[in-house]
């Protein structure tokens, strides 16, 4: 398939034409090339997701790689890394092998799975890290996310061990004791609401000790998911240093506060919580600045009966994949080069999928984009997600940007708004 793309916008510069040939970007279309029309249309690289929960195998009934994958795509989503806490856990590599395949069957993004880092998540044993590495799903990134890798003697010979093939460790960073029956964060909002806290601290000892250990070894290390003004300040001074660490923050850490678990709708009940304002406002200055390298979803779907229910019972997850970009055009307007690095360019280099965020002026580049038009307004419906969970903490809100259409190696995804297979 071939296509030119009339009168886009690339990343906000003047109106060009975009030929797409053979999977690439070309500098002439091809005379068969089936004709978009994209005034008022701004092409980014297809976006990449380095934390995505797809739950299969295992809670099908929450999401599929199948559903994921349309999610992903209606999202402006070429790429996502597939979190490891499935039931089988992600922890070898037929498992990793079982979710690639689901992934290349699926055909909408390229799903890159994320391997465990220790056997069953439990903490205790290394996984085979390398058996993954090389396996056909060629595992990058290692994750016990859901739980943190608190054992430091383990987290070091992780590092260590993932050295031998360039690989990272991701670490949901969480002290666990200081987190016991914790079900959100602790401050004011929770006191008041008479619930046990998750507090800052126990983001940042987690960090700040990882960050000495990645020094130490001299391996790279990955923080999942940073909430705190405190957490922020530890990377900044790893960065300084030269630690090879990067960081992700979510969409919903960019915008929502602890203010929002007052009503005790578990919708709002998330892994690390939602926190303060000044969080908030220290996670924006972060990603600007770049000491947080990229924005991540965390999309994590949920069945209705783990998410509508009491509070303290719930699951913590939120979606994210439909409405991250949304998310950032409210929360910094079009600034596109800070959303094409964020969310296409860093995230593809960190996870190593060649080919992704790629320089769409250039031809011969992979031809992995998506088409959004910014002045559209959307209302935001759980039911009309193709995600198959609901459980997103924007329901009914009004927000900027739709993703018109999505091409994986030139050919559409999505194209008017619609996954076309
Ligand atoms: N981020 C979340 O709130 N939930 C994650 C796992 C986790 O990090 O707890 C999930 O898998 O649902």
């Amino acid at each position: 398939m071939a296509y030119l793309i009339k009168g886009v916008s690339i990343l906000g510069a003047a109106p060009t034409d975009l030929a797409v040939t053979d999977g690439l970007i070309a500098a002439e279309p091809a005379k068969n090339a089936e004709v978009i029309d994209a005034a008022g249309l701004v092409a980014l690289p297809g976006l990449v997701d380095v934390h995505t929960h797809l739950r299969e195998p295992g809670r099908e009934d929450a999401e599929t790689v199948q559903t994921g994958s349309r999610a992903a795509a209606l999202g402006g989503y070429t790429a996502v890394c597939a979190m490891a806490n499935t039931s089988p856990v992600a922890d070898t590599a037929g498992v990793v092998e079982q979710v690639w395949r689901l992934g290349r069957e699926a055909g909408l993004v390229d799903v890159q799975p994320i391997g465990a880092v220790t056997i069953g998540l439990a903490g205790k044993q290394l996984a085979e890290l390398g058996a993954m590495a090389t396996s056909a799903a060629g595992v990058r990134i290692f994750s016990d996310d859901g739980f943190c890798v608190a054992d430091p003697r383990l987290m070091r010979r992780a590092l260590e061990y993932v050295k031998a093939f360039d690989g990272v460790i991701a670490q949901h960073a969480e002290e666990p004791r200081l987190t016991e029956g914790a079900q959100m964060h602790e401050g004011e909002v929770s006191t008041r609401l008479g619930l046990t806290g998750w507090p800052a601290v126990a983001e940042e000892a987690i960090i700040a000790r990882d960050v000495l250990l990645a020094e130490h070894v001299g391996s790279r290390l990955h923080v999942c998911h940073v909430s705190t003004a405190g957490s922020v300040e530890v990377l900044r001074q790893a960065k300084a240093r030269g630690v090879r660490v990067t960081a992700e923050v979510t969409p919903h850490h960019l915008l929502l506060t602890d203010e929002l678990a007052a009503g005790y709708d578990p919708v709002f009940k998330v892994n690390p919580p939602l926190r303060t304002a000044g969080d908030v406002a220290a996670l924006r200055q972060a990603l600007l600045d770049g000491v947080i390298d990229v924005v991540a979803t965390d999309h994590a779907p949920h069945a209705v009966q783990d998410k509508e229910c009491e509070w303290s019972y719930a699951r913590p997850g939120m979606l994210g994949l439909e409405t991250a970009l949304p998310i950032m055009l409210s929360v910094f307007g079009e600034k596109w080069d800070l959303i094409a690095d964020r969310m296409s360019v860093a995230p593809a280099r960190i996870a190593r999928l060649d080919g992704h965020g790629g320089d769409l002026t250039k031809a011969g580049t992979p031809a992995n984009l998506t088409l959004v038009d910014p002045s559209a307004r959307w209302v935001v419906d759980p039911g009309a997600l193709a995600s198959r969970s609901r459980n997103t903490p924007y329901a009914g809100m009004t927000l900027p940007g739709r993703i018109v259409a999505t091409f994986l190696r030139g050919e559409a995804t999505v194209l008017d708004g619609k996954v076309v297979k």
